[in-house]
């Protein structure tokens, strides 16, 4: 297997996206976490921009052991002194050029010719080397370059010096047949090519950066650049862990690897993710909260008999947890049916079908159903007792300016309708007043509790309340999207228990039921 060298670049273009700035304290942290994870060479910072960043990549120049410590420069002779300062302490510093090749940049932004390019890096190249005996040259926009003047570029700093050489596709307008070709026609055309090491950095403003990186390593390059996350100036950079875990399952392809200890990703991901404060997509590529979560009956099914049916990489690989299956509409019996053994629930045939068949009522009206969702489902479903009376419809008027009115249909055990309404002191005290009415059944409300059994505007609310009716107490319980439809079931609920009380000991005064 042929060993790709992996760059990091997260504490330099990763910290030139927009809104990112990172203390020494944050750089030095990140730093360390990329040393576990293997990384072969670390950008970290730009050493000319400012006083502070000197200092901490200095921090954290004190901090990297094992890998090879990087600093930007212009190919200006004050920007390489600011790295020669910054990298002064680093164990196996090396300095990083840049000077764009392409004909818009060499037009528009530098006013140089192809000549003057030729020279100017040339020189900072030999400038850097009386001080560093690693210097890395990239030619910036290469993929925008002439491909011939690109290979003069290359053999330039080859000559004058550099050991590796990295070829840019820094607006992200490479494709993956013409960047392979370029980095082939390096490969084959240059003079002197075999002493240096052939490095790419791709952006990803069309969403190719990994397609591209893997491209350049398919034909030839040694080292890849890239950030964790693919953080980075505009559209970002190669994502680190996407390229080395499509080395890593596509091996048999590329026949080549990174020595990244993989399992320190996911770690990594989040570290970068909370000290830059962007977020990572929920559906991004190895990192991304739903990489391994599986919502639907089919493929949960699949999952459930071989993982291999629809996972390619286990979460494990990358150092997260677990695979999830999550609960939703589009999930069927087998996943619910081991989501409730995962829960310590064991149901018969007849139970699981009742409480499947509610599990698809509330995920029609819920998003995200929790573990907390199912036990709600579960408890009320299993709530012992007979329901002498049963909500059938429920129905509030509210403003602010009016009492709230509410009517209510109930049935009975004997299958009979009642129906009532009343206006009370707010929208449950009406539904209350409703289903005394409904009911004749005067009790006294002694205590009622609500709160929120899952989170977020769809949030499941569970409401306890506590009946008195003379010496007899019960308590109910009620569970739904909506807290006025909670309140309710909860009322009926300690109602059917205090009758099922009082029904009991009537029965053993030989009288019969109440209502
Ligand atoms: C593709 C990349 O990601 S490259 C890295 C980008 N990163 C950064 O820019 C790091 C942060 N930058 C900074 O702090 C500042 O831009 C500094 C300190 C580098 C320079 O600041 P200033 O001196 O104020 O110049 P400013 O940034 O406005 O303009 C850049 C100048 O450098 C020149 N320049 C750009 N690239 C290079 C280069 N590789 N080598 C030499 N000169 C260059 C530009 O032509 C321009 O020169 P001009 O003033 O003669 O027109
Ligand atoms: C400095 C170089 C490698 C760069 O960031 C780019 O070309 O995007």
């Amino acid at each position: 297997m042929r060993k790709i060298y992996v760059f990091d670049t997260t504490l330099r273009d990763g910290e030139q996206s927009p809104g990112v700035s990172l203390t020494t304290e944050e750089k030095v942290e990140i730093a360390i976490q990329l040393q576990k994870l293997g990384i072969d060479r670390i950008e970290a910072g730009f050493a000319a921009a400012s006083p502070g960043e000197i200092e901490s990549i200095r921090a954290v120049s004190r901090q990297v052991k094992n890998a090879t410590l990087l600093s930007l420069a212009r190919c200006h002779m004050k920007d390489i002194d600011a790295v020669v300062e910054a990298l002064r302490e680093a164990e196996d510093p090396c300095l990083h050029l840049v000077l764009a090749t392409s004909p818009i940049h060499r037009e528009h932004k530098l006013h140089m010719d192809k000549a003057k390019i030729l020279e100017t890096a040339a020189s900072a190249i030999r400038y850097g080397r009386k001080f560093f005996s690693k210097v890395e040259f990239s030619a910036e926009d290469a993929s925008r370059t002439e491909i011939d003047f690109l290979c003069e570029v290359t053999k330039m700093a080859i000559d004058a010096g550099a050991c590796v050489v990295n070829l840019p596709d820094t607006v992200g307008f490479a494709t993956p047949e013409q960047f392979g070709n370029m980095f082939k026609t390096i490969k084959s055309s240059v003079p002197g090519i075999e002493k240096i090491q052939l490095s790419t950095h791709c952006h990803d403003d069309l969403g190719m950066a990994t397609a591209n990186t893997l491209a350049a390593i398919a034909n030839g390059v040694d080292q890849f650049e890239g950030t964790i996350n693919g953080i980075g100036e505009r559209a970002g950079n190669t994502c680190v862990e996407e390229v080395a875990l499509a080395l890593e399952t596509r091996s048999d392809f590329y026949g080549a690897k990174t020595s990244l200890n993989l399992s320190e990703i996911y770690r990594t991901s989040r570290m970068v993710s909370k000290l830059t404060g962007m977020s990572v997509p929920g559906n991004k590529a190895i990192v991304g909260a739903n990489a391994f979560a599986h919502e639907s009956g089919i493929h949960q099914d699949g999952m459930l008999k071989n993982r291999s049916t629809y996972e390619i990489i286990t979460p494990e690989t990358i150092g997260a947890s677990s695979s999830k299956l999550v609960l939703g509409k589009h999930s069927g019996r087998h996943a619910f049916k081991e989501k409730l053994i995962d829960l310590g629930y064991e149901l018969n045939e007849e139970q699981l079908n009742i409480a499947f068949a509610k599990f698809k009522v509330l995920a029609d009206r819920k998003k995200n159903i929790l573990s907390e969702d199912i036990r709600a489902l579960l408890d009320e479903n299993m709530a012992e007792g007979p329901k002498p009376l049963t909500l059938d419809n429920i129905q509030v008027s509210y403003g602010n300016k009016t009492m709230p009115t509410a009517a209510v249909r109930i049935m009975k055990e004997n299958g009979d309708m009642v129906e009532e309404a009343a206006v009370g002191n707010g929208s449950v005290d009406a539904v209350y007043q409703a289903i005394a009415k409904a009911t004749g059944i005067i009790a006294e409300l002694e205590d009622y509790t609500i709160h929120s059994v899952t989170h977020g505007t769809d949030a499941q609310g569970e409401v306890h309340v506590v009946l008195r009716q003379g010496e007899t107490s019960a308590s109910g319980r009620g569970v739904s999207t909506d807290v006025i439809e909670a309140s309710a079931k909860a009322y009926l609920e300690a109602m059917n228990r205090l009758i099922s009380r009082q029904d009991r000991e009537k029965r053993r005064e030989g009288n019969i039921v109440i209502y």
